[in-house]
Formats: C-alpha cells, sequence, structure tokens
C-alpha cells in the first residue's frame, strides 16, 4: 500500500512537470505569434498611447473635412465631445440652420487609405481674421487638393511632437494632389520660418492679410465673445490714452505689423515662394483671388465663379451647394461676426500708427492692398 502511494506520488510529479513544460511551450508560441503579428503591422490595431488616440481622433475629423477648431490646441485641453463643437463650428449652412460638418467638401469626405501621408507643399501661415478658413474652405472644394480640417499649431506649439507626428496628421493623397493646412499664427511666430524650411524649403506659403485696423477689430471682437468682461478696444489699444500712445505688445494691434512678420520669413523663403491674398478681395471677388491661388500653387482654374453666390444674410460669399447636396454652405457664426462699434477717433489714431507700415508691406510684396 505504501509503495503504491510512492508510485502514485512519482506519476503525479511527472505529470506535473509534464504540465509546467507544455505551460511554458505554449506561453512562448503565444508570444511568438504576438511578435509575428506586430513585425508584420497588424499591432496598430492594438490601444495606443491618449494623445496618439487624440490625434487620430482629430484625424478622422480632418480626413472628413471637418472644419477648424476655434481654439487652436483645443484638442490637446478640452474634452472629445466639446472639441468637436469646436472643430464644427465654423462651417454651417446658414440657409438650413444644420451642421453639415464633414458633407460640405467635394472631396473625398470619407477617411479612406489611398494614397500617403506627405508633408504639406503649401501652408497657409497667415493672418488671424485675415479670411484664412474661407480660403481653405475655397480651395478644398478642388480635387486636387486635400487639407488638414483643423489647425495643427504644430510650427508654433507642437513642434517638440516631431515631423512624423505632423505628417500623420495629414490627409492620404493621391499622385498629383496638394497637400495642405492654415495656421495663421505661424506667421508671427519668431521660430516658425526656420521651422517650415527645414522640412522644405520648397513649402509655398500663403499670407491672406486684411486691413490691419479691421482686422485688430475683429481679434478684439473675438476674445469680446469669449471673454465678455473684456476692457473696451481702446483701453486695450493705448498704452496712454492722452497721448495716443498705441500699445504695440497688444497682440491684437502687434499682429498688424506685418512687414515686420515678413521680415523675419524673408530671411528664409525668396519673395516668390509667396502668395498675399487680399482678406478684402476674397470676400469681393472670391472668384478673381481663388483664380491667383490656384496659378500659385500651380493647379486647373477648377474653382471659378460659378461656385459662389452672395449670401445677403451673411454678407458674405458662401460656396453654391455641391452636387447631390440639398444645402448651400457658408462659413459658421463665428465667422462674419457684427464687431462693436469703436469711436472714429480710436480707429483714425490706430490708421495713423498703421500707415508706414504698410506702406513697407507694400513696398515689400510689390502689391498695394489700398487701406488708408
Ligand atoms: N466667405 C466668407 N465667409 C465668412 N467670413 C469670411 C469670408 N471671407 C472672408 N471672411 C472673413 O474671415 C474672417 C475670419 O478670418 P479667419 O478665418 O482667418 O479667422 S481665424 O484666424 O481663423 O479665426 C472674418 O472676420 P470677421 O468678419 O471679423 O468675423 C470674415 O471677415
Amino acid at each position: 500500500m505504501f509503495g503504491s502511494t510512492r508510485l502514485c506520488g512519482q506519476a503525479g510529479q511527472q505529470t506535473y512537470r509534464v504540465q509546467s513544460k507544455l505551460s511554458v511551450f505554449f506561453t512562448m508560441i503565444i508570444l511568438f505569434t504576438y511578435l509575428f503579428y506586430c513585425l508584420t503591422g497588424y499591432c496598430d490595431s492594438l490601444p495606443r498611447p491618449v494623445y496618439d488616440q487624440q490625434s487620430s481622433f482629430l484625424n478622422k475629423i480632418l480626413l472628413n473635412d471637418g472644419p477648424e477648431a476655434q481654439h487652436p490646441g483645443a484638442h490637446k485641453n478640452a474634452s472629445p465631445v466639446s472639441f468637436v463643437r469646436e472643430q464644427l463650428s465654423d462651417l454651417d449652412t446658414v440657409d438650413s440652420n444644420v451642421l453639415p460638418a464633414a458633407s460640405g467638401s467635394s472631396n473625398i469626405s470619407i477617411a479612406n487609405n489611398f494614397g500617403s501621408k506627405k508633408f504639406p507643399q503649401a501652408i497657409i501661415i497667415g493672418v488671424k481674421k485675415g479670411g484664412t478658413r474661407a480660403l481653405l474652405e475655397f480651395l478644398r472644394i478642388h480635387p486636387d487638393v486635400r487639407a488638414v480640417g483643423a489647425e495643427p499649431h504644430f510650427f508654433d506649439r507642437f513642434y517638440d511632437k516631431g515631423l512624423e507626428w505632423y505628417r500623420n496628421l495629414m490627409p492620404r493623397t493621391l499622385e498629383g494632389q496638394i497637400t495642405m493646412e492654415k495656421t495663421p499664427s505661424y506667421f508671427i511666430t519668431k521660430e516658425a520660418p526656420r521651422r517650415v524650411f527645414s522640412m522644405s524649403r520648397q513649402t509655398k506659403l500663403i499670407v491672406v492679410v486684411r486691413d490691419p485696423v479691421t482686422r485688430a477689430v475683429s481679434d478684439y471682437t473675438q476674445t469680446l465673445s469669449k471673454s465678455p468682461g473684456l476692457p473696451s478696444f481702446q483701453n486695450l489699444a493705448f498704452r496712454n490714452s492722452t497721448t495716443g500712445l498705441i500699445d504695440t505688445s497688444w497682440s491684437a494691434v502687434r499682429i498688424g505689423i506685418y512687414a515686420k512678420h515678413l521680415e523675419n520669413w524673408l530671411r528664409f523663403f525668396p519673395l516668390s515662394r509667396f502668395l498675399f491674398v487680399s482678406g478684402e478681395r476674397l470676400v469681393s471677388d472670391p472668384a478673381g483671388e481663388m483664380g491667383r491661388v490656384q496659378d500659385f500653387l500651380g493647379l486647373k482654374r477648377v474653382v471659378t465663379d460659378k461656385h459662389f453666390y452672395f449670401n445677403q444674410t451673411k454678407g458674405f460669399p458662401c460656396l453654391k451647394k455641391p452636387e447631390g447636396s440639398s444645402r448651400p454652405r457658408c462659413l459658421g457664426k463665428s465667422k462674419g461676426r457684427p464687431h462693436p462699434q469703436i469711436p472714429s477717433e480710436v480707429l483714425l489714431r490706430l490708421r495713423d500708427f498703421y500707415r508706414p507700415f504698410n506702406l513697407k508691406f507694400y513696398q515689400m510684396t510689390g502689391q498695394d492692398f489700398g487701406w488708408d
């Protein structure tokens, strides 16, 4: 009996050894299979770090031709829901009160896997409140333009994420298509010219400029809409209201000194690499201005006057309804807000302040924008 108990014990130990060998064997098989899957790229479907998920979330919107975030960098701090709201707040159908979000553009509006992600060959670098959103949305009608909907803010805020991060934000393009993005703050960012240059010295740079006085009021109007308790425009514009000394440290004023910012860019790029679009003409003659832009980008003139109509309610040109859609498209409520009344002497003083800078800018660009 004692002998049979010993035999049973030995058999049990052997079974245990076989079991543990088998479990090691299966673990190895699982590990190798996992390694094999990773090497063949299937690991991409595994959960990613949070930031990556946000950027692919961002990409999904962008590939769906969603409009920009009003607060650049909002994707970093805001909740996904508020982020989407921000993204959608820019482009709406004035006539139907419905946000078409992705449906708007005649670009391929579904995320697809055709083509490849490239660095932008052309960037709308400025200026804030110049009409940059309108320009980008008008360009996106063109079948050879694929653009990021939101403002990536790579060359000013997220440069440390690296170029691959930036490229990943881009929509896929096919041969012959141009990749674009717009981030108006690049124009006033000191480091941006060098950074864009080191990505590609061939990058085409588009600057939408607008009368700096109206631009400053537009900028102020936007801030006021978010902070109703803001001091008056004149309180912020003057360092000393008695002497009329302008406060150039106020960004709404500083951004409008175009000559100064352009100087910084011209250290890296020749003038031929720039196109200066008139924000005023983008409203009064969108087709004419779009003709210049398409020529500059080496595109066929596809976007023409038949794409636009003037929306009386909005007071701006809007896009006629694309084929297959029942709605015409205007930019959203955040564009074309009524500006507050600013005392005329304040505006005159500001106009005097900008005059020499404007003249310098006309000289540098060889274009008279007629702001005086
Ligand atoms: N077609 C069309 N529809 C609506 N708005 C138009 C259009 N074309 C130009 N604009 C002008 O664009 C101004 C906003 O400029 P941005 O898009 O560059 O603003 S932002 O910097 O991206 O916030 C915006 O400024 P505000 O009128 O002060 O809101 C408009 O004047």
